[in-house]
């Protein structure tokens, strides 16, 4: 590479590199630059891509070290940012199948951190390239973090469907902000600031999305004791409000001092105690608790601080909080049930998750894709004939219309049977509402419905669905009175179809 034009070649192709190390990687973006900087075939598999652009970043840094140029200190200004930011492309993704091989070893091992065996290597390839040690240590940190994001949100929440594309994106977003050089700069310790609300109805993986978060939030490196200062495993909490009672609840969440009400026979510690500095506390049916405790979480969301049930001293909170609710979130702040102070502080982001029937709308091979992730959860990887024999159930049982009202957690409970049984029997109530919805839809169809008859039809649905005239009234924007009329009317014509 002698010439200004190769040396301008050259430079154009860092550039690209540090856009592609910035980008989201479940985004389309990334994708993009990858093809532009490996310049792998067209059909490759996404595999094949960042393999291609793995070894093109390394020719190309190789032949930086045989010059002597490979060296942070040699540059300043932008072109340092930018071979800044390749080097630790660089040695990121030579490293990524070692961070998987930790995280599967930290699974394993629990809440005690695993030992890494590969940080002297990357600790020294980063001063190598000019980095201070304080930097590097601070660095291979990140990249642990990356790749638990990567790894969690990829296997955690499967799906090609264009929604469950946009949702692992978000995921990321999440974890890392919209703008990685935001994160890398200033924000890659305060995420815990970012609070997340989780909508969805039930089943669709609120769950799942709050441990990909949770696994995923910053832990330091001790080059010391060669190993991270938590596992991972640590820093994910979550709890079910809603099995709690209001009284127990604010004892399980705060903790409370002995002698604090009659039973309180020693101190206890609340979830919030136990939660590590970057950890993530996920408080799952949020929908579901009173004005007392969202009061004392409004407190933790906007100082950071809450009191143990019976104590005067304030303790201090520095993890972040991700919320769910399966309950339609604006009835509940009509309704004053939840307070509207309380929502706008826990929601720096709300990420509402698609049901199943959205998904296989959008993409009917989601329902491969599903299927062949739970199938390994739940029995390692399945042949082709075990496959073959639980879709075929599936087709023979509930058919390609079925709306899944139970989500991907019902999936999973109709391969269980499936593989207990052979076979998928429906809810007779969900079957009936599904029968019920099929038949109107059929005849609007034929278009043998008058308008009375649609709206019937149609009120008469969603009161089987959500049970309360209120709600036929709010969704249909009738009086609650002409909603009822057509309730009734719509429940007569159904039962007689
Ligand atoms: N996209 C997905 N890919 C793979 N598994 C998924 C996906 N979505 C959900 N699951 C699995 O489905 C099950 C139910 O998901 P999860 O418990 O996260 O749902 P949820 O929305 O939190 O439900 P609820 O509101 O009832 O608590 C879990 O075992 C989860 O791992």
């Amino acid at each position: 590479m002698g010439s200004q034009k190769d040396r301008t070649a050259e430079w154009t192709f860092f550039e690209t590199v540090a856009r592609a190390a910035f980008a989201n990687p479940f985004g389309e973006i990334r994708d993009d630059l990858d093809v532009v900087i490996g310049g792998a075939a067209p059909g490759s598999s996404a595999e094949e891509i960042l393999q291609a652009v793995v070894i093109r970043i390394e020719q190309r840094i190789n032949e930086m070290q045989r010059k002597g140029k490979a060296d942070l200190r040699r540059y300043e200004g932008s072109r340092r940012d930018v071979l800044r930011t390749v080097f630790l492309f660089h040695l990121f993704h030579r490293h990524t199948e070692n961070f998987d091989r930790l995280i599967q070893a930290q699974l394993k091992g629990g809440d005690s951190p695993s030992r890494v065996s590969f940080a002297k290597e990357v600790l020294h390839g980063l001063g190598g390239f000019g980095f201070i040690e304080e930097e590097a240590v601070r660095f291979f940190a990140v990249f642990y973090q990356l790749r638990r994001a990567f790894y969690f949100i990829r296997n955690g929440l499967v799906g090609g469907s264009l929604s469950m594309r946009s949702l692992r994106k978000h995921l990321w977003d999440c974890v890392f902000t919209h703008d990685m050089r935001w994160f890398e700069s200033r924000l890659w310790d305060r995420m815990e600031d970012f609070s997340v609300l989780l909508l969805g109805e039930t089943g669709t993986g609120k769950g799942a999305a709050a441990a990909a978060i949770g696994r995923s939030g910053f832990i330091p490196f001790n080059p010391a004791t060669n190993s991270f200062t938590e596992s991972f495993t640590r820093n994910f909490i979550a709890t079910n409000l809603s099995q709690y009672s209001e009284g127990v609840l604010e004892s399980e969440l705060f903790g409370h001092r002995k002698g604090a009400f009659t039973g309180a026979v020693e101190n206890h510690e609340g979830l919030f105690s136990r939660c590590a500095p970057h950890g993530v506390i996920f408080l799952d049916e949020i929908g579901d608790v009173g004005a007392p405790v969202q009061i004392k979480l409004l407190q933790v969301l906007q100082e950071r601080i809450f009191f143990p049930v019976g104590s005067h001293e304030a303790k201090r909170f520095s993890g972040r909080i991700v919320a769910a609710t399966n309950r339609p979130l604006e009835d509940m702040l009509t309704a004053g049930k939840f307070r509207e102070d309380f929502f706008y502080r826990l929601c720096s982001d709300v990420i509402t998750l698609p049901t199943l029937r959205q998904r296989l709308q959008e993409e009917p091979a989601e329902m491969d894709n599903l299927l062949d992730s739970v199938l390994s959860r739940l029995a390692g990887e399945a042949s082709d004939r075990e496959k073959q024999l639980v879709k075929n159930a599936l087709k023979r049982d509930v058919g390609p219309d079925y709306h899944w009202p139970g989500n991907v957690r019902e999936l999973e409970q109709a391969v269980k049977r499936i593989i207990l049984t052979g076979r998928y029997q429906v809810m007779k109530g969900e079957k009936q509402k599904q029968d019920a919805a099929d038949w109107l839809v059929l005849r609007m169809k034929e278009g043998t419905l008058d308008a009375e008859g649609l709206l019937a039809g149609y009120c008469g649905l969603l009161y089987q669905h959500f049970s309360t005239y209120e709600d036929v009234s709010r969704r249909t924007d009738l009086d609650r009175r002409t909603a009822k009329k057509y309730v009734q009317m719509g429940l007569a014509l159904l039962k007689a179809r």
